[in-house]
């Protein structure tokens, strides 16, 4: 049997008498890359929330690794998934160094100190998030980029089972967001990842699944899902769908003031998710 490092099952949330997120199914195999996309309140960070514990469903499970997220203890989840999210903060003035040493708390008891290793660890991850000749700055002084990268660097030294991210490539310029998303292609890495650029979500997902008002619409391949009647019909806007040259994954060209079609309209065409793409 696989490992199914990820199963959110039923999964809803409702908040001021709304439906946030309405029984969203979805699994993450070991290894795989997959990406939730959807438009502006959708309910993609609150889906997220729920699965690093920011957040209490109010109704349907989240499995790690076979286990009903609910049972388990903060801390033994805290060792299976490492959050990347809108609410990772770093109001405290703290160095680069200590950030990202940070990662490392679940694994850690009382005042314990790093060890070897996993002081190895910490320089290895900055030094793939391009943060190592910041180490020694205080991290309120950073730029928006570069402590969106310390962030990536603390998830990362976590070694969770499962990586969650809300947006990681936000106020990364295009060379640190392609770096950080080659690094979620890291083969021992199973990762749910919420990205807003389709075709950065198309190159770097093996599976992509599309919420609309907090439902899944569609789940598949990039080439499954990443269509014109797709990007038409949830997002109202008219691209045209071209192959990667090099890659062949499907890329969206844009055309900027041509006819858009009201989100949502092309419902009818669609289907149902299962029909267009592996089931949830
Ligand atoms: N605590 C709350 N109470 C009421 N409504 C909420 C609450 N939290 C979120 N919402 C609403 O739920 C909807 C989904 O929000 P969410 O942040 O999950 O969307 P999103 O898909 O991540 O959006 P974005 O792309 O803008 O980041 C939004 O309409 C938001 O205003």
């Amino acid at each position: 049997m696989t490992r199914e490092p990820l199963r959110l099952d039923g999964l809803s949330v409702e908040a001021g008498g709304r439906a946030l997120v309405r029984a969203l199914s979805l699994t993450v195999g070991a290894g795989e890359v997959v990406g939730l996309v959807g438009p502006n309140g959708s309910g993609k960070s609150t889906a997220l929330r729920c699965v690093y514990r920011a957040l209490r469903p109010t109704g349907g499970t989240v499995w790690l690794d076979g286990r009903d997220l609910a049972d388990m203890p903060l801390r033994e989840s805290a060792r299976g998934v490492a959050a990347l999210s809108q609410e990772s903060g770093t109001e405290l003035d703290f160095t680069v160094e200590e950030i990202v040493a940070l990662g490392r708390t679940p694994h850690l008891r009382g005042n314990q100190p790093l060890s070897a290793r996993e002081r190895a660890l910490c320089r290895e991850a900055m030094r793939r998030l391009d943060v190592l000749h910041l180490a020694d700055r205080g991290v309120l002084t950073l730029s928006g980029g570069e402590r969106q990268r310390v962030l990536a660097a603390r998830a990362l030294v976590q070694e969770a089972g499962l990586l969650v991210l809300d947006e990681p490539t936000n106020h990364l310029d295009i060379r640190h967001q392609v770096a950080l998303l080659g690094l979620l292609r890291d083969p021992g890495l199973t990762v749910l990842v919420v990205l807003h650029d389709l075709n950065l979500a198309a190159a770097v997902c093996d599976r992509i699944a599309v919420l609309e008002a907090g439902a899944l619409v569609a789940v598949g391949t990039p080439r499954e899902v990443v269509t014109e009647e797709l990007v038409a019909g949830v997002f109202g806007v008219a691209a045209t769908v071209v192959p990667h040259p090099l890659t062949g994954d499907p890329q969206l060209l844009y055309t900027l003031n041509s006819s858009t079609a009201p989100a949502g309209a092309a419902e009818a065409v669609r289907g149902t998710p299962e029909s267009r793409g592996s089931r949830p």
